[in-house]
C-alpha cells in the first residue's frame, strides 16, 4: 500500500508525488520496491476489423480489455484500423494549427465561446499549483447537436433541442482547413469508439448492445494538443515544477490518446511510480477515466497521468474523451458490486459534468457566471439555469 497525504509532505528524504484527483490534491509516497504494473498491456483488435468478428474473439478481446482496466487502466489498442494517412494528416493539420500566428488562433479563444471550447494558449490552465501553468497549447472541440458534421438528426431521430440555439464550438476565423481536419478524424474515430463500447459490455459479461443506450449523442471532446520541449532544469524544485501537463485523472468514460512519437506520457502506479507509456507507433494509449471506474465501481481504475516532454522536441498530441449522453443516468453496474457492499449511486451525467468543468476554469465567463449559485438553487431551478449549458463539454481534467 503506498502513503498519500492531502498536506504538503513534511521536508526529508522520502519523495512524494503530486496529484489533483477529482478535488483532492494529493501527495503519494514513492515506494522503491514496485509492486504494482509497471509496463501498459498492448491490445490488437485486428479481429474486430473484418465484417463479422466470431464471438470466441470478441470475447478475448473484451477479456484482455477487463484485464488491463483492473490492474493499470491504461493499454495500448493496435490494428484499430484507423487509417496511417489519416493519422498523418490530422498530426500536419495540428502542426500546422499551432503554427499559425497568435492573433489568429485567438480568434478562437476559449474565453469567447460560452461552451469552454477553443483555444487554450500556453500556461492557461495549471494542474499543478507548484507550476507556472502547464506547458501545453490545446484546441478543444466537442459535442454540438447544431454542427452537421456530428449528424444529430440522423443519431438521434430527433431535431437538436430548443435551448441549443448557437454551434457549442467555436473555429479559426479564415482556416476552414483545419475543421475539415479535425472533422474528418472525428469521423473515423467516432465508429472506432462505439465498437469498444460494446467490448466494454462485453468484458462485463452483458450483451454486447447493453451500453449502446448511454451513447446516442454523447458529451466527447477533442483536444488537439502542442506541447514545446520543457526547459533543462538543475534544481529539484525546477524538476517538481517541470511538467507539461500538470497530474490528473480523467474526467471521461473513455479516452483514447492518439500520440506522436516523442515520449512523454506518464502514468501513476499504485505504488507511487511513474511508468512510462512511450509512443507505440500504429496504436491509441486508451485509459479509464472517472465515469467508467464510477459505473463500476472501482473496479476500473481511472489512472492518474501526467505529460512531461523533456525530450527537446515538439509534441503533438489527439485525445479523444468520451462520456455518456448528457441527460443519461448512469448506474453502478450490479456485477461489480460484491457481497454485502453498497451499490453507490446513480449520478446524472450532464449536472456532475458541469459540477465538475465549472471549477477546472474558473477564470472563463462561463464558470464565473455560475460560481456563486449555491448549488440546491441550481438544481432546484435545472431548466432554466442548467439547460443554456447543458451541452458543454471543455477537458476531461
Ligand atoms: O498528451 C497526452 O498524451 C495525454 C493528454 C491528457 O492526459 C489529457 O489531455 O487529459
Ligand atoms: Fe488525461
Amino acid at each position: 500500500m503506498s502513503e498519500t497525504l492531502t498536506e504538503p509532505p513534511p521536508a526529508g528524504d522520502d519523495e512524494y508525488v503530486f496529484f489533483h484527483s477529482g478535488t483532492t490534491p494529493t501527495y503519494r509516497k514513492i515506494t522503491k520496491t514496485p509492486g504494482s504494473f509497471t509496463t501498459i498491456p498492448t491490445i490488437d483488435i485486428s479481429a474486430l476489423n473484418s465484417p463479422s468478428p466470431s464471438l470466441a474473439a470478441r470475447k478475448d478481446i473484451a477479456a484482455q480489455i477487463h484485464a488491463a482496466c483492473t490492474v493499470s487502466g491504461f493499454f495500448y489498442l493496435s490494428n484499430h484500423g484507423l487509417p496511417a494517412s489519416l493519422q498523418a494528416s490530422t498530426f500536419a493539420a495540428m502542426t500546422r494549427f499551432f503554427a499559425l500566428p497568435h492573433a489568429t488562433k485567438m480568434t478562437a479563444h476559449v474565453q469567447k465561446n460560452p461552451a469552454i471550447r477553443g483555444f487554450e494558449p500556453m500556461f492557461e490552465t495549471r494542474l499543478d499549483p507548484r507550476t507556472q501553468g502547464d506547458t501545453k497549447e490545446a484546441f478543444t472541440m466537442g459535442d454540438c447537436p447544431l454542427e452537421p458534421e456530428q449528424n444529430y438528426v440522423s443519431k438521434t431521430g430527433a431535431q437538436p433541442p430548443s435551448n441549443i440555439t448557437r454551434p457549442q464550438n467555436i473555429w479559426p476565423e479564415g482556416e476552414a482547413w483545419f475543421r475539415d481536419a479535425m472533422y474528418a478524424y472525428y469521423a473515423a474515430v467516432t465508429p472506432l469508439a462505439a465498437k469498444l463500447i460494446q467490448i466494454f459490455a462485453l468484458a462485463f459479461e452483458l450483451p454486447e448492445t447493453a451500453f449502446d443506450g448511454l451513447f446516442k449523442f454523447p458529451i466527447w471532446g477533442m483536444r488537439a494538443l502542442h506541447y514545446p520541449p520543457l526547459p533543462p532544469t538543475t534544481t529539484k524544485g525546477e524538476e517538481a515544477a517541470a511538467v507539461s501537463l500538470g497530474a490528473h485523472s480523467d474526467f471521461s468514460w473513455l479516452t483514447m490518446v492518439l500520440q506522436d512519437e516523442v515520449s512523454a506520457l506518464e502514468v501513476l502506479n499504485k505504488d507511487g511510480v511513474w511508468v512510462d507509456a512511450p509512443p507505440v507507433p500504429g496504436t491509441f494509449v486508451c485509459n479509464v477515466g472517472q465515469y467508467l471506474e464510477r459505473q463500476t465501481a472501482g473496479r476500473f481504475v481511472a489512472t492518474v497521468h501526467r505529460v512531461r516532454n523533456k525530450t527537446g522536441a515538439e509534441r503533438y498530441s489527439l485525445p479523444f474523451f468520451l462520456t455518456p449522453d448528457p441527460g443519461a443516468r448512469l448506474e453502478v453496474l450490479e456485477c461489480c458490486v460484491g457481497e454485502g457492499e453498497e451499490r453507490g449511486e446513480a449520478v446524472d451525467v450532464g449536472e456532475l459534468y458541469i459540477r465538475r468543468v465549472l471549477p477546472a476554469r474558473p477564470k472563463h465567463p462561463t464558470s464565473i457566471k455560475y460560481r456563486d449559485v449555491p448549488e440546491n438553487y441550481l438544481k432546484a431551478q435545472e431548466p432554466d439555469l442548467v439547460k443554456p449549458i447543458k451541452f458543454l463539454n471543455a477537458t476531461a481534467i
